[in-house]
């Protein structure tokens, strides 16, 4: 693949014509017309992005991303705007109604309400794994592409699970907050070497996969459970169902993705399954775990422990966090119980993992933004072409993000007719699909006409040209 384009060197050829708008501006232009009744529900037609200089660009990064990126998007001359925490629903949609792209992570809750109101937006970073947060289907079918970092902080998820495999078997944050508080209580009954022990994982994906590994390393017995067919790693067992799973471990540890089908996925059924003094480790979604149940399970002592490293609701900020909208659900019931070992959702946070991950997500969404490239996009089309010569004279590059209906080639190319097509590439993923093109003998003024052709087109979701 070629290198990213700067954005800087399409927009000097830009300046040189004067058609540059100081400003970006998107305009909707809704038209009826006959291809109205191919339109899927939910898509819109038309936003088109006019063409940009770097320095034009707005990026918002929220909930302290990596200096990485900030260190890419300085270098392209993005105006960004950097804050430590995630924004309450009020002052997030005030501030993403004019940026171009938005950098989150696992926080900031991107809605239908709050995605409706951010005009000039083109692309979502979720810098971190989950895209949860985000909806997908509103933005793809709005022409915003979103990215993630599929795997950079998935060591880090195992290696914490790890630790805390070991920590729930010797009780080691209760003998911790024990001397801290003043007691020395040396004991050993109900404490295990995990040797031999059975870890049952439920998600068998690149953290439960690469946990698998390291468990056998230390000498455990490893079952996953996953609703796909994963090839076993070492001698891991994958097994048929959730029950077989529950019934057969000593650790039961989950990495599955927040979706409806994982929602409260463990609840008091699932409690009463697994082993009589078994431990629960939940690293990857609030919602997967019923709490109540739990705490339950706990105070019974069906359960000897249980690592929480994510809540169903969580803090925008870091301090104290008994401060109305930020509670964290049972929190009050959870700290009251013995072997129970809560963390602030840290899984992914080791400088390793947040660094790759700037670079990564901080990578993608230049590419995107300079040349169109949305390899990797989770809710998108992936297309890319090879970079723009922009050493030839009048060229340029159409990125045509379109409803996925009958007639769009046919009427686009007529438009492109005029011009020679060097290159050209299409892909669709649902109601959206996406028309990368580069023309050459395109005049500066034919640009401003191409672009107000693509823009009525009934088809168009959002329209940008680079050159
Ligand atoms: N605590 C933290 O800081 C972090 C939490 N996470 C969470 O961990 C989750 C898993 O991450 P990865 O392993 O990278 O994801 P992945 O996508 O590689 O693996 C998830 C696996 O779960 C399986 N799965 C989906 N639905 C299922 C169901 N209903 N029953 C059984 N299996 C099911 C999938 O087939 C897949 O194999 C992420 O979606 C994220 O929510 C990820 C990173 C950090
Ligand atoms: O990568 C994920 O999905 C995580 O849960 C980590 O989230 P964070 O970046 O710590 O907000």
């Amino acid at each position: 693949m070629s290198s990213p384009q700067p954005i800087s060197q399409l927009s000097k050829a830009f300046e040189k014509t004067g058609l540059n708008s100081p400003k970006n501006t998107v305009s909707t232009s809704p038209t009826t017309s006959y291809f109205d009744q191919y339109r899927p529900s939910g898509v819109k037609q038309g936003k088109t992005l006019k063409p940009f200089s770097a320095g034009d660009l707005k990026i918002l990064l929220l909930e302290n991303v990596n200096q990485t990126a900030l260190d890419i998007f300085a270098q392209q001359g993005y105006q960004v705007e950097f804050l430590k925490t995630s924004l309450p629903e009020d002052e997030l949609i005030e501030k993403i109604k004019d940026v171009h792209a938005i950098g989150i992570r696992s926080k900031t809750r991107l809605t239908e309400n709050v995605l409706k109101h951010a005009k000039n937006l083109v692309a979502i970073g979720c810098f971190c794994i989950g895209t949860n947060q985000v909806d997908l289907e509103y933005a793809a079918k709005n022409g915003i592409a979103v990215f993630n970092s599929p795997f950079s902080n998935s060591r880090s998820v195992a290696e914490l699970t790890i630790a805390e495999i070991i920590s729930l078997s010797r009780e080691l944050g209760d003998r911790n907050m024990e001397l801290h508080n003043g007691t020395w209580n040396k004991k050993s009954a109900r404490c295990w070497e995990v040797r031999g022990k059975t870890l049952g994982i439920v998600g068998y994906g690149h953290i439960g996969s690469q946990l698998s590994v390291l468990a056998e390393a230390l000498g455990m017995n490893v079952l996953y459970y996953d609703v796909l067919m994963i090839m076993s790693l070492g001698n891991s067992k994958q097994v048929s169902s959730l029950q077989e799973l529950l019934n057969n471990s000593d650790f039961v540890t989950l990495h599955v993705p927040e979706t409806s089908d994982t929602k409260q996925m463990i609840s008091t059924p699932q409690l009463a399954e697994m082993r009589d003094g078994a431990y629960l480790i939940n690293n990857s979604r609030g919602t997967v775990v019923d709490l109540p149940a739990l705490i339950e399970a706990l105070k019974i002592g069906k359960l000897a422990g249980a690592c929480i490293d994510v809540f169903p609701k969580e803090p925008r900020a870091n301090g104290p966090y008994f401060n109305g909208d930020d509670l964290l659900p049972f929190i009050d019931d959870l700290k009251t119980l013995k072997n129970v070992i809560l963390t602030p959702h840290i899984g992914g946070s080791t400088e390793e993992a947040q660094s790759a991950i700037g670079i990564e997500v901080g990578t993608v969404l230049t590419k995107y933004l300079n040349e169109g490239a949305s390899i990797g996009a989770v809710n998108f089309p992936e297309v890319a072409l090879r970079a723009l010569d922009l050493d030839q004279e009048n060229v340029c590059r159409i990125l045509y993000i379109h409803q996925n209906v009958p007639g769009v080639l046919k009427t686009v190319n007529q438009i492109l007719s005029e011009y020679n097509i060097e290159k050209q590439f299409s892909d669709s993923r649902g109601d959206i699909a996406y028309l990368m093109a580069d023309v050459s003998g395109v005049n500066h003024d034919d640009i401003k006409n191409l672009s107000a052709e693509l823009e009525a087109t009934p088809f168009n979701v959002s329209t940008r040209l680079l050159y």
